[in-house]
């Protein structure tokens, strides 16, 4: 369970949200400069709220009262980057097993992600050798590996083609059920927000302009 409740100054206007996100797929929507990102940064500890409190399970990740900021590396917060930032030097299997512990039981675990993500057979390739749909897999192991108790999506399949995107949003959704932590996922396209929202929220000039929950065309087995 994530809480959520802060305000950061922006130049144009202040950004000022309180939500709660449980096991669940949360998909945040806007218009453009509406402080989506900005939210996204300020969960992972890329930027730091003007006052507030975040608190994941229980944990304090950031509090202006008791002047807690944990650094991201401490928050066990999963970030997959619309660009996804991978390594270019480092093979695929370098690049998932990046920020695991490196005993045998995650290597074992390692295996498995890269089987479940259909990546298991690029192990050794470098990114600048694999498909664009291939190298968001990549950083969606990486991320998990790290063992988050949250992941942060942003537009994680705009640089996908049509099929692709259709391919790994049902990839993306399954995930979230296996894992069972919250996702958040920033998106434009509103399909693909009612595709993989349990619950949906959209931001207008850092506020909360609204929520929903997306009708679902496709009947989802179970
Ligand atoms: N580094 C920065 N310096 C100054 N202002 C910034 C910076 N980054 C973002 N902003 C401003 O903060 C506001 C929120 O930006 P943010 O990137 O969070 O929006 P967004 O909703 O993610 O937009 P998009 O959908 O275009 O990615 C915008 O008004 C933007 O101009």
């Amino acid at each position: 369970m994530l809480t959520v409740n802060i305000i950061k100054e922006l130049p144009a206007f202040s950004l000022q949200i309180e939500i709660s996100v449980k096991n669940e797929v949360l998909v945040v929507l806007g218009p453009s400069g509406a402080g989506k990102t900005t939210l996204l940064q300020c969960l992972s500890g890329l930027q730091k709220p003007r006052r507030g409190e975040i608190v994941l399970n229980g944990r304090v990740l950031f509090s202006s009262t008791a002047r807690v900021n944990l650094p991201p590396r401490y928050r066990r917060v999963g970030y997959v980057f619309q660009d996804y930032a991978l390594f270019p030097h480092m093979t695929v299997e370098q690049n998932a097993a990046y920020g695991m512990k490196g005993n045998r039981q995650e290597g074992l675990k390692l295996q498995e992600v890269l089987e479940m993500l259909q990546i298991a057979h690029l192990a050794r390739r470098y990114p600048g050798q694999i498909s664009g749909g291939e190298r968001q897999r990549t950083a969606l192991a990486r991320a998990l590996l790290a063992d988050p108790e949250l992941l942060l999506l942003d537009e994680p399949l705009s640089a996908l083609d049509y099929e692709t995107r259709h391919k790994v949003r049902g990839e993306l959704k399954s995930l979230q059920r296996h894992w069972r932590i919250p996702f958040i996922l920033v998106t434009h396209d509103l399909e693909e927000a009612a595709f993989l929202g349990d619950r949906v929220v959209r931001l207008e000039k850092g506020r909360v302009a609204g929520w929903g929950v997306p009708e679902k065309r496709e009947v989802s087995a179970g």
